[in-house]
């Protein structure tokens, strides 16, 4: 059962209310593979401008829903909404990839998918043509409508990784890049899709701790400065419960509890759900019952 620790819990599952601006919602999204749930009556309801995480153990369905929301993966069931800034709503349940990335939300991989024989610059200006208005035909015969449309995508390029921190690597090969650099450089790619939605799988994967603080830099930065609401599934806690506005929990496809991070992390189902799965989520409970213990100790401090 769905246990919802927010206080707008009578929200969940149900149509958007009309005093919370909701930019990505869906309804029971079910997906199945065989005999396997993967995804069971899934209920998201994410605000617009917000960092909102989703965590749980190893298999427990992040990536499935995040393939479902970006239209890698067609759920059998359930109701996808996407609502863009200047109104109206966009079912994505069943739309191609590019198609979704057209209507505004943009994506990075857990395995990082990058063009690793070309230079960061060109990654970047390979997804900023993609907004391009200039067709094959003008970008070919070099017209004045493609030229200016590469000049705007170069520039954009450029502001982009210099925005993540790479200005300085612009000329590089992105094989040839840190692992921490390469995972800026997909940011800046899907940043150059000028998306309303980022959404980010396990962008603090193989990231050293001093690069994690730099992330978490960026994704604050990516929400207040651009504008953009960030999907963000992570397995580093500290990550998530420092950055996250809300926390999703999932479990066995299942969403098990939803709440600030302080809510989540005291959540019981939360805590039971993490017990006796990997080593990876083992370390990642102890660092939640850290972090409650911590918030408890501050508390009791405060309240003296
Ligand atoms: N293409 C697929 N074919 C068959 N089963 C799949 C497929 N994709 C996901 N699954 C199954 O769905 C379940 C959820 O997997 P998913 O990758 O979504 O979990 P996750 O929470 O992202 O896990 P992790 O933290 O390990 O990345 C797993 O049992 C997985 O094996």
């Amino acid at each position: 059962m769905t246990t919802d620790v927010t206080s707008e819990s009578a929200a969940v599952g149900g149509p958007a209310s009309a005093d919370t601006d909701l930019v990505l919602e869906t309804w029971d999204v079910t997906l199945r593979f065989g005999g396997l749930t993967s995804l069971d009556h899934v209920n998201l309801q994410m605000r617009r401008g917000e960092i909102l995480a989703v965590i749980g153990p190893n298999g427990a369905g992040k990536t499935s829903l995040f393939n479902s929301l970006t239209g890698a993966y067609t759920p059998q069931e359930g109701k996808i909404v996407f609502r863009p800034k200047d109104g109206g709503e966009k079912s994505l349940l069943g739309s191609k990839p590019h198609i979704v990335n057209r209507l505004g939300l943009a994506r990075t991989f857990q395995n990082i998918r990058l063009f690793s024989a070309l230079t960061a610059l060109e990654n970047v200006k390979i997804a900023a043509e993609t907004r391009l208005k200039a067709g094959p035909v003008s970008i070919m015969l070099g017209l004045p409508k493609a030229r200016k449309a590469e000049r705007l995508s170069d520039e954009r390029a450029h502001r982009l990784l210099k925005f993540v921190g790479l200005e300085d690597k612009l000329n590089e090969i992105a094989g040839s890049l840190s692992y921490g650099d390469q995972r800026s450089l997909e940011i800046a790619r899907a940043l150059a899709t000028d998306p309303q939605v980022l959404l980010l799988d396990e962008p603090a994967a193989g990231t050293n701790p001093t690069e994690k603080l730099e992330l978490e830099g960026l994704i604050r930065r990516i929400n207040t400065e651009l504008g953009v609401s960030v999907l963000l599934i992570e397995h580093d806690m500290r990550l998530v419960m420092s950055v996250a506005d809300r926390v999703m929990v999932l479990n066995f496809g299942k969403k098990i509890a939803e709440g600030t991070p302080s809510e989540v992390q005291q959540h019981p189902a939360v805590i039971e759900a993490y017990l006796g799965s990997s080593a990876e989520d083992a370390a990642a409970v102890q660092e939640i019952i850290a972090e409650h213990e911590h918030q408890s100790a501050s508390d009791a401090e405060d309240g003296q």
